[in-house]
């Protein structure tokens, strides 16, 4: 029985870049992972080994590092869009691009030492430490005629010490939670948002700042939503999101529940008056969902 090829792409993954910017003596940085996956006319290099349509991958690798000298990157969506216009519009036989960018953030260094001749202000101009927060995620998918945005961010952990209940849940046989009334909530938000710009709209979108936003939208609505249970904050999390940024059409949120178990201290002759909690790492509750526009289709994938 003959086997067809199903679906394939490829390309160089996980091109790591940083791309310094050197105006006067105040540096830029961006910190980026790029993985370029390319498919078109390829089931010849798969079936026969002819490679005549193959762009090689180091190709595309060296693309990344060209592009990021030649345009600077002023945003990993704007960046990724760039690639992926330029792989699919240059090369006949790449009919699609996906081009996925990981960001990792910096921060400047500040310092009160003034005698230090590099430093402005009480920052040094030139100096950087990793943010150990958040990785910023971007995915652009483009197939010649229309482009693809889903942004996001994954590791962003936050916690409330109070403001949080869950009860009035099923019971069953099997049920020995108690019902809590004043609880930890504690999550690592992981979020994908998609973005309504598709090419050919007039206004771009401003990247960064649409970053900034949503995150603060999310931080917001996570300290500000009193919550009945993690279900109930990712909706209001999802519908802030939407609520405050035209731009975006669909967001699906991942939300570990980090479980903070209260520590029977009695065996010690101690109370416990909601202080002392044992964080479980695992196994935790994972509550996912989209939240969307009325009238547009969810189409970020659940995974
Ligand atoms: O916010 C919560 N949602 C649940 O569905 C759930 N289930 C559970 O055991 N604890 C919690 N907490």
């Amino acid at each position: 029985m003959p086997m067809v090829l199903g679906q394939n792409q490829y390309g160089k993954a996980e091109n790591r870049i940083v791309r310094v910017r050197r105006d006067g003596t105040r540096h830029e940085v961006k910190d980026l992972n790029v993985s370029v996956a390319l498919s078109g006319d390829l089931a010849d290099t798969h079936l026969t080994g002819g490679n005549a349509a193959v762009l090689p991958t180091d190709t595309t690798k060296n693309t990344v590092y060209a592009f990021a000298q030649e345009h600077g990157i002023t945003s990993a969506e704007d960046f990724a869009v760039l690639l992926a216009r330029h792989f699919v519009d240059s090369q006949p036989t790449i009919h699609r691009a996906r081009i996925r960018v990981e960001e990792y953030g910096w921060n400047r260094i500040t310092t009160a030492d003034s005698r230090n001749r590099f430093i402005g202000a009480d920052e040094v101009r030139h100096s950087f430490v990793r943010d150990g927060g958040e990785v910023r995620t971007t995915e652009v998918g483009y197939d010649g005629e229309r482009f693809q945005i889903i942004s996001g961010l994954t590791g962003l952990v936050v916690m409330n010490t109070t403001a949080s209940e869950f009860w009035g849940y099923i019971k069953d046989r099997y049920t020995t939670l108690k019902e809590a009334y004043d609880r930890i909530l504690a999550t690592e938000v992981n979020a994908r948002w998609r973005f309504s710009w598709s090419g050919d709209e007039l206004a771009p979108v401003n990247f960064e700042r649409s970053y900034a936003q949503v995150k603060r939208h999310l931080l917001e609505s996570f300290a500000e939503t009193y919550s009945y249970s993690l279900q109930q904050t990712l909706f209001a999390m999802g519908n802030r999101v939407l609520n405050n940024r035209p731009e975006i059409d669909e967001i699906r949120l991942s939300l570990p529940n980090k479980h903070h178990f209260l520590v029977d201290l009695e065996p010690f002759g101690q109370k416990n008056d909601n202080e002392v909690y044992f964080a479980a790492d695992r196994p935790y509750g994972l509550i996912e969902g989209t939240v969307h526009r009325e009238g547009v289709e969810p189409v970020i994938p659940v995974d």
